[in-house]
């Protein structure tokens, strides 16, 4: 194991992560190939560029295909359903699982070379630290691992400064996840990859998180964000990418993906023409929903001269939770 080759925050000798630290030597995507050259500026100008990333197990095609981009300090969340290949993705990404086929670029160099490993703070979605060390132990053993100066701030960062010198053993896993933040910061990353970074977290916590994810964007630094707590990635991503049996179902900016607006109507004594008049809706009891930009003013005259009751008319968002439930079983 060489620790260049390690992205920061990979967990050391005790990890559970499978695949961590030894197979994160060697692995990974091949050196930027044919797909990275076409795409020139583009893969070198990204923080994570990954093209055609593919990997079977057994008989499972856990990854078909996946094509995306984050860009520099941008913050991406990464999507999806049990299952569906978001944390095969993130440790294609790394090296810590070899792809089948693909293409990885980390801050415009190829995914396997030390220099972008040395630049991206990594926390795993399972990871467990040497029970026997305190927590500034732990962030001391990475920063060597890392190469770089031991520097304490990350657990300020992360709501640790008190328990810097308590035992890993006897932390919640919450705090062991605030730990693992911490770990994932200590090099000063450019690129820093989340995997369920809030699963363990009090509602606090998450807002902790959330801030500090901010301030990451805010001083320019990229963040691939793994969560199935969408209210969060709504909060803080510029961009989805939402992953299905493998694939790329959907990506864009979260003004892409919630730009669809809707229209709840609240109606009795629709006749057929009414209804006809409401175009496509769905149905909840005496609730019609409309989506799509509707002519509000236009569609209630309709309906008011078709002789409809109108009891209430509420304009609405579709939340990211709504459009990713419509995006899954649509796909399924
Ligand atoms: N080491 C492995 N050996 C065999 N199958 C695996 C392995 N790792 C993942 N898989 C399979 O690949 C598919 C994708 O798994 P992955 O963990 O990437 O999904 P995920 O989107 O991260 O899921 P979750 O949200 O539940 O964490 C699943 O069907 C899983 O069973």
């Amino acid at each position: 194991m060489t620790t260049s080759r390690r992205a920061a925050g990979t967990p050391g000798p005790a990890a559970d992560a499978p695949g961590s630290a030894t197979a994160a030597a060697g692995a990974g995507a091949g050196a930027a190939g044919a797909g990275a050259a076409a795409a020139g500026g583009e893969a070198a100008g990204a923080a994570v560029w990954a093209s055609g990333l593919r990997k079977r197990y057994r008989k499972r095609q856990a990854v078909d295909g996946v094509t995306f981009t984050v860009g520099r300090g941008e913050v991406v969340g990464l999507l999806g359903p049990n299952g569906a290949g978001k944390t095969t993705v993130i440790k294609m990404l790394l090296g810590l699982v070899r792809p089948d086929a693909g293409e990885v670029m980390l801050l415009g160099r190829p995914g396997p070379d030390p220099r972008s490993r040395a630049r991206v703070g990594y926390l795993p979605e399972l990871f467990r630290y040497q029970p026997w060390l305190t927590a500034a132990e732990v962030l001391r053993l990475h920063a060597r691992l890392a190469g770089v100066a031991t520097d304490l701030e990350p657990l300020g960062l992360t709501g640790l400064a008190d328990r810097a010198d308590d035992r890993v053993g006897g932390f919640s896993k919450g705090m062991q996840q605030r730990l693992g933040l911490a770990v994932a910061l200590i090099a000063r990353p450019e690129l820093v990859v989340l995997d369920e970074p809030t699963s363990a977290l009090d509602p606090l916590g998450r807002a902790d998180v959330r801030d500090l994810l901010l301030t990451l964007r805010a001083q320019g630094v990229a963040v691939l964000l793994n969560s199935h707590l969408i209210g969060e990635v709504e909060r803080v991503c510029d961009r989805v990418v939402i992953l299905d049996h493998g694939r790329v179902a959907a990506s864009g900016s979260l003004a892409e993906m919630l730009g669809q607006h809707e229209l709840r109507l609240g109606l009795s004594d629709l006749s057929d023409s009414a209804l006809e008049r409401l175009g496509p809706f769905t149905r909840d009891g005496d609730v019609f929903v409309v989506r799509g930009d509707v002519d509000t003013p236009g569609l209630v005259a309709d309906l008011v001269r078709l002789g409809v009751r109108i009891h209430s008319v509420e304009p609405a968002r579709i939340s990211l939770e709504e459009r990713l439930l419509d995006i899954i079983r649509s796909g399924s």
